[in-house]
């Protein structure tokens, strides 16, 4: 940022632009990753999109093409080390750099906790939080190499204050936090900074059954302040901001999305 010989900036605005950047945005075939993942071409960036689902993710592509940036589809399972390994290094070979990991990708069997399998326990825990482990660990090499990079992990208001929608999924996003946490600790030496955000309900395939009924949905606004279901793009804004040069003295923290219920009380 430029000073003047007073010490005063000559821009006082950062940039909001992702212009040229490469993200890879895990889970981006739909919902809240396929958001982010066309949001960021918005702002200008290339995206590496990773699902399992090919189909999903080429329509989300489809998207991004249409906005002139270009989106690298990479069917992944990203509880796999394997695959994780040869698609980070897929999009490097392709790209030449990666600049910001999004680690959305989640899942959820919304069970009461005695009900829950040990099978269950495993594919809720691999899904959420070892896959995200894993992959940080992956593009955290190559930032450090590079000495900068940005990570921004989905978690959720359910790693925050107790939810009606599974122990499991609670904690893998209460351990996604501290995650955030720790790696913001350990690898802000290397200019990477590393973020979480937590919403609260959006529309999407993950909710659309709940989001269906009504009495449901008086149960979130009841305890949501705006008193409303966030629009998938007021989720995309604050992950911009974290992406960008204007979110580049924000590590460790996560920014909760979620019409103010976190705060409610009584
Ligand atoms: N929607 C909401 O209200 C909220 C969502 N969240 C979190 O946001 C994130 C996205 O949720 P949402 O968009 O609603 O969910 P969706 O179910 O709509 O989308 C999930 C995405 O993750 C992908 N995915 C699932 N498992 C794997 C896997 N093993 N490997 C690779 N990709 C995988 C899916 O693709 P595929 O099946 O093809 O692999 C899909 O693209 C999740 O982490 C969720 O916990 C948090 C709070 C609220
Ligand atoms: C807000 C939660 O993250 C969300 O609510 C649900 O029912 C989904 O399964 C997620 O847990």
């Amino acid at each position: 940022m430029a000073e003047n010989n007073k010490g005063e900036f000559t821009l006082y605005l950062p940039s909001f632009s992702l212009k040229n950047k490469v993200i890879v945005v895990t889970g981006a075939g739909r919902g809240i990753g396929r958001a982010i993942a066309i949001g960021m071409a918005e702002a200008g960036a290339d995206v590496a999109l990773l699902a399992r689902t090919k189909e999903d993710l080429e329509e989300t592509a489809c998207h991004i093409h249409n906005k002139g940036r270009k989106a690298y589809v990479l069917p992944t399972d990203i509880t796999s080390r394997m695959e994780i390994t040869e698609s980070v290094e897929e999009v490097i070979k392709t790209f030449g750099k990666i600049d910001i990991l999004v680690n959305n990708a989640g899942m959820n069997i919304r069970s009461q906790a005695l009900e829950v399998t040990d099978d269950e326990w495993q594919k809720i825990m691999d899904t959420n939080l070892k896959s995200a482990f894993m992959i940080s660990q992956e593009v955290g090499k190559h930032f450090k190499e590079q000495e900068s990079g940005k990570i921004i992990t989905i978690a959720s208001v359910a790693g925050h204050v107790a939810l009606r929608t599974g122990v499991v999924y609670a904690a893998t996003k209460a351990a996604l936090i501290q995650m955030t946490k720790v790696l913001a600790l350990e690898w802000g030496k290397y200019n990477i900074n590393v973020n979480s955000i937590g919403p609260w309900y959006f529309r999407t395939p993950l909710t659309e059954s709940l989001l269906k009924d009504e009495e449901y949905v008086n149960d979130i606004l009841a305890v949501t302040p705006l008193k409303r279901i966030g629009e998938l793009p007021e989720l995309v804004g604050p992950a911009v901001f974290l992406a960008s040069d204007a979110g580049n003295y924000v590590s460790g923290q996560t920014l909760f999305v979620d019409g103010g219920m976190k705060i409610q009380g009584f």
